[in-house]
C-alpha cells in the first residue's frame, strides 16, 4: 500500500471540507482532501444550488403577475425546459472540474477515492482503480462526509424506487404528478418548484409543515402551495407505498384512502454519512452523528485525550448534526481549519464564547431560509423554544401590510414578521419573516442577535423608505418607544 504524510487530512470535499482545507492551508499546513464523488458535494450538485435555480423562475413569474403592467406581459406559461437547462448550467452538468481547479489553486492535494479512518491519524483511501493509499496526518483529520436522505421504514417505500432530494433536484423533466412525503424544508421547496412547473403535487405531512418554525410560517407555506395548485394534507402518515406495473406509485393512507402519482419524493430528513468510514477503528459508533465541542473537535476523543494533548479528530458540517446548512457548515469549517492551524503551530486558541475558534453561532443564531412563495426567513429561537429555554419572552409581531415597501413590491402583498425578545436582557433572540422576498431581511436580525444589540438601540438603525426593511420600524413601534433614562 502506498503511504503519504500530510499535516491535515480532510475526509469529504463538500462545501465544508473544502473550507476546512482552505483555512488549514492558509495557516501554512500541508493538506490533503479525499473525495469519492464530486468535489463541491451535495450543495453544489443536488441541494442548495439546483433547488434554488428550480424555484427561481416560477417565483419571478408569480412576482411579475402581482404587479399591474408587468402582469399583462407575463401571461405565458413557464418554460420548464429552459428552467432545467439553467439548472444544468448551474450544476456544470454534474462535472466538478471547477471545484477541482479551485482545490488545486489553493495548494491542497486532492485524493480521489473512498476514504476511511484506520486508527489514529490514519486514513486509507481506496482509489477508483481499487489500489489503496494510506494518508497519515501529522496533526489532524477532519471528517466532513455530510449527510444522506433518510428513507423511513414505510412498507414498500424503498422498493417503490422513490425520489429523494437528489432525483428531485436533478430530474430531466417534470412528472405529470408528484406525491411528497414530509413537511420539512425539502418538501416545502420541492413542492413549490414542481407546482410551478405545472406538476400535480400532493404533499403528505405527518403533522404540520415547517413544524420546527413559528406556526404562522408553516401556515403561510401551506396557503402558498395551495394557491399554486398543490394539494396539502396535514396529519397524514402513509401506511404503504407500491409502484404498480404501469409505473405509477400508489400510497395507501390510514382509513383506506390512497394517493397515486407518477413519482413519490421522500423528504423526511437526513441521516449521517458515517457508515463505512472506519469510525469504529477510533472508538466511535458507525452510522451515528458525531458529537463535537465548539471547536469542532470530536468530544469523545478530546475528553479521553491525555492532559494537554491537542485533539486530532474533528467532525465538521452536516455530519456533526449541529446545523444542517451550507452556510453554517462553512462557518464551522473556518473555525475548525483555523483552530487546527493554531493548535498545530502552538499558537493561541480562542475558544471562548464568540471567540474566533468557536462555532458559537450554531447555538444562538442559525439563519434558515425556505425559498418558495412565500419565503420564510428565520434566525435564532422561536417563541416556543425561547419559553422552553426559560427566557422571559416578549413578542413583537406585525403584518407586512403595514409597510409601504411591501405594497409597492406586489399588489396584495401578504406576510408577517415576529421578533422574539429576551425581556430581561432587552435583546432579540429570534426572528421570523414570512412573505415574498423576505430572505434578505434575516441578516439584519442575525446581526442584532449575534451583536446582542439592545432593542432600544435598534430605534437608531433607520430602515430606508420604502423598503421591506421598514418592517423593523413597525416591529419596534409595536413594542412602544422607550422612556428616557432618569
Ligand atoms: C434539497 C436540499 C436543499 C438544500 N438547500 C440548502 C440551502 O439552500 N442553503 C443551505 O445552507 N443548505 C441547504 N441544504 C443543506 C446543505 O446541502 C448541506 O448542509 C450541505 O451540503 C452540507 O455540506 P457538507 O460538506 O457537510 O456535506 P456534503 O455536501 O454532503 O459533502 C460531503 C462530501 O463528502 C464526500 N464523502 C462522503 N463520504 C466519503 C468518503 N468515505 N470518502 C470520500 N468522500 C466522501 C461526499 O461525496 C461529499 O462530496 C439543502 C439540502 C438539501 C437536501
Ligand atoms: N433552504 C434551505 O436552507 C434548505 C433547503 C432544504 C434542505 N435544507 C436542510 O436539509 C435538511 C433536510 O431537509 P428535510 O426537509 O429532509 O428535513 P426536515 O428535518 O426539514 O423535515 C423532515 C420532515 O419529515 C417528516 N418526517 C420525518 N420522518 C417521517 C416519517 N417517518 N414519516 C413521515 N414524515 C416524516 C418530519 O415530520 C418533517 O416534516 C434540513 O434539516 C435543512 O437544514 C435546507
Amino acid at each position: 500500500m502506498d503511504h503519504r504524510e500530510f499535516d491535515v487530512v480532510v475526509l469529504g470535499a463538500g462545501a465544508v471540507g473544502e473550507n476546512v482545507a482552505d483555512r488549514a492551508r492558509a495557516a501554512g499546513l500541508e493538506v490533503a482532501i479525499v473525495e469519492h464523488e464530486l468535489v463541491g458535494g451535495e450543495c453544489s450538485y443536488w441541494a442548495c444550488v439546483p433547488s434554488k435555480v428550480l424555484l427561481r423562475s416560477s417565483t419571478v413569474l408569480r412576482a411579475a403577475r402581482r404587479v399591474p403592467g408587468a402582469a399583462e406581459a407575463a401571461s405565458g406559461e413557464l418554460d420548464v425546459a429552459a428552467v432545467l437547462a439553467r439548472r444544468d448550467e448551474w450544476v456544470s452538468d454534474w462535472d466538478d472540474r471547477n471545484g477541482v481547479a479551485w482545490v488545486e489553486s489553493i495548494g491542497v492535494e486532492l485524493v480521489r477515492g473512498h476514504g476511511r479512518l484506520d486508527g489514529e491519524r490514519r486514513v486509507v483511501v481506496t482509489r477508483p482503480d481499487d489500489t489503496e493509499v494510506a494518508l497519515v496526518a501529522r496533526h489532524a483529520v477532519a471528517v466532513c462526509t455530510g449527510s444522506t436522505p433518510n428513507v423511513p421504514d414505510i412498507p414498500g417505500l424503498a422498493e417503490a424506487r422513490p425520489w429523494t432530494s437528489r432525483e428531485a433536484t436533478s430530474a430531466r423533466s417534470a412528472p405529470r404528478s408528484l406525491a411528497v412525503i414530509g413537511g420539512g424544508v425539502v418538501a416545502a421547496e420541492m413542492a413549490s418548484a414542481y407546482a410551478g412547473f405545472g406538476t400535480e403535487v400532493t404533499v403528505l405531512a405527518r403533522t404540520t409543515m415547517l413544524g420546527s418554525m413559528e406556526p404562522f410560517a408553516g401556515e403561510a407555506v401551506v396557503a402558498g402551495l395551495r394557491a399554486a395548485g398543490a394539494t396539502v394534507r396535514l396529519g397524514v402518515s402513509p401506511e404503504r407505498v407500491d409502484r404498480g406495473d404501469d409505473g405509477r406509485v400508489v400510497i395507501a393512507l390510514p382509513g383506506g384512502g390512497t394517493v397515486d402519482a407518477d413519482e413519490v419524493l421522500v423528504a423526511t430528513g437526513r441521516r449521517p454519512r458515517t457508515t463505512g468510514i472506519g469510525l469504529e477503528t477510533v472508538g466511535l459508533e458507525a452510522g451515528a452523528w458525531i458529537d463535537v465541542d465548539d471547536t469542532l473537535a470530536v468530544t469523545k476523543l478530546a475528553d479521553a485525550a491525555a492532559d494537554g494533548a491537542a485533539p486530532w479528530l474533528y467532525a465538521v458540517g452536516d455530519v456533526n448534526h449541529r446545523a444542517l446548512f451550507t452556510h453554517q457548515g462553512k462557518y464551522q469549517a473556518r473555525a475548525a481549519g483555523d483552530v487546527i492551524g493554531a493548535r498545530a503551530l502552538g499558537r493561541a486558541v480562542d475558544d471562548a464564547r464568540f471567540g474566533i475558534h468557536a462555532a458559537t453561532a450554531d447555538r444562538v443564531a442559525v439563519p434558515s431560509i425556505v425559498f418558495g412563495d412565500p419565503e420564510v426567513a428565520t434566525v435564532g429561537l422561536t417563541a416556543a423554544a425561547a419559553e422552553e429555554a426559560g427566557i422571559a419572552v416578549r413578542l413583537a409581531e406585525v403584518p407586512f401590510s403595514s409597510v409601504s415597501g411591501a405594497g409597492i413590491l406586489a399588489d396584495g402583498y401578504e406576510g408577517r414578521a415576529r421578533l422574539v425578545i429576551d425581556a430581561d436582557r432587552g435583546v432579540v433572540v429570534g426572528a421570523t419573516f414570512v412573505g415574498p422576498d423576505t430572505a434578505e431581511l434575516v441578516h439584519a436580525a442575525t446581526i442584532a442577535i449575534v451583536g446582542e444589540v439592545p432593542v432600544d438601540r435598534l430605534w437608531h438603525a433607520v430602515p430606508g423608505f420604502p423598503t421591506l426593511s421598514e418592517i423593523w420600524l413597525r416591529l419596534l413601534e409595536s413594542l412602544g418607544r422607550p422612556e428616557a433614562d432618569g
